[in-house]
């Protein structure tokens, strides 16, 4: 899609990768609205972007993507502002073992919530102008990672449910295509906090620490800016419908694989 005057609602947009994809999208013309459960930084980067790039051009809505209503505010707020939304970013996620009911609600019924009600916003056989849903999963939705299982499992679940919609005989009626942004480890906070901390929310890290560790050292850790380049690119293809894109530091970067028959990747 073409990204100059799209409207785009990013979640989980107040730091990390969410904040760096409105970053890239801004500064190519785009209006984005911020959504996030932290006000604080919310407030923040709304602050920062809308001093950079224009008052009209972003701004921050309060959002807990495992509320329903809240979901529902965040598109009534950004249709009110904007109008339309053309593309909508589900990123916000979170990455702790420990938290095994909120990884699945947060990561992936998040995720699912939010691209039914861009589905039902978008298609254009009820009246919609069509558009791109992007959801943020990670390698470790393609690939089993034996110290985050649960983190795994709603990541699998995402890429599943993306490539599922992708590959809907009337997607082309509908307008709508679906893709599927799927980093290895970024050097964002969430990287940090999981690695920096005395006891990382893993499973059996303490047992596999060097594994852990190794794991990390032979995938790589992505810049924001490797991950944003590859969302960039994502977007403005044209043919992303059934795109899932990963990103590796040391596999060579991003890669993309196109998937049209749902049985293959
Ligand atoms: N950092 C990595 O190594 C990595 C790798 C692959 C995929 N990802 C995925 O990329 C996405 C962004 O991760 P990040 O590294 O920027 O992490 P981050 O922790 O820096 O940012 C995540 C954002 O999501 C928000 N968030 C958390 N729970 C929320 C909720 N219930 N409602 C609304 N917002 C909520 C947080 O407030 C935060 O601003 C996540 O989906 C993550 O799983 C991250
Ligand atoms: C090291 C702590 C860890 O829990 C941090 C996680 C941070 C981000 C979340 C996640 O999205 C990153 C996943 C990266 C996975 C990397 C390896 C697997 O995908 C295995 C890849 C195998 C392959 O590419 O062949």
């Amino acid at each position: 899609m073409k990204i100059p005057g799209a409207v785009v609602i990013v979640t989980g947009g107040s730091r990390g990768l969410g904040r760096a994809f409105s970053v890239e999208l801004l500064k190519r013309g785009a209006r984005v609205c911020v959504a996030d459960i932290n006000e604080t930084e919310g407030r923040q980067t709304e602050a920062e972007l809308q001093r950079q790039y224009g008052a009209d051009k972003a701004f921050f809505v309060k959002c807990d993507v495992t509320k329903e209503d809240d979901t529902k505010d965040l598109w009534r707020v950004a249709v009110e502002r904007f109008t339309t939304v053309d593309l909508m970013v589900n990123n916000a996620g979170i990455m702790n073992e420990t938290l095994v009911e909120e990884t699945v609600q947060i990561n992936l019924m998040g995720a699912m919530r939010g691209s039914m009600l861009a589905f039902e916003h978008m298609r254009r056989d009820r009246g919609g102008k069509g558009g791109v849903i992007i959801n943020v999963a990670s390698t470790a939705g393609l690939f089993p990672v034996f110290f985050m299982p649960t983190y795994v499992a709603s990541k699998y679940a995402l890429v599943g449910f993306t490539r599922s919609w992708a590959s809907n005989p009337c997607q082309a009626r509908f307008g709508v295509n679906w893709a599927v942004l799927c980093p290895a480890f970024a050097d964002t906070s969430m990287l940090s906090v999981a690695l920096d901390g005395p006891d990382p929310p893993l499973v059996t890290y303490q047992e596999n620490k060097e594994q852990v560790i190794a794991t990390v050292k032979t995938i790589g850790i992505n810049s924001v800016d490797d991950v944003s380049r590859a969302f960039v690119e994502l977007v403005e293809k044209d043919d992303n419908n059934g795109a899932v894109v990963t990103v590796e530091k040391n596999m060579g970067g991003a890669v993309y694989r196109f998937v049209k028959n749902p049985n293959c990747l």
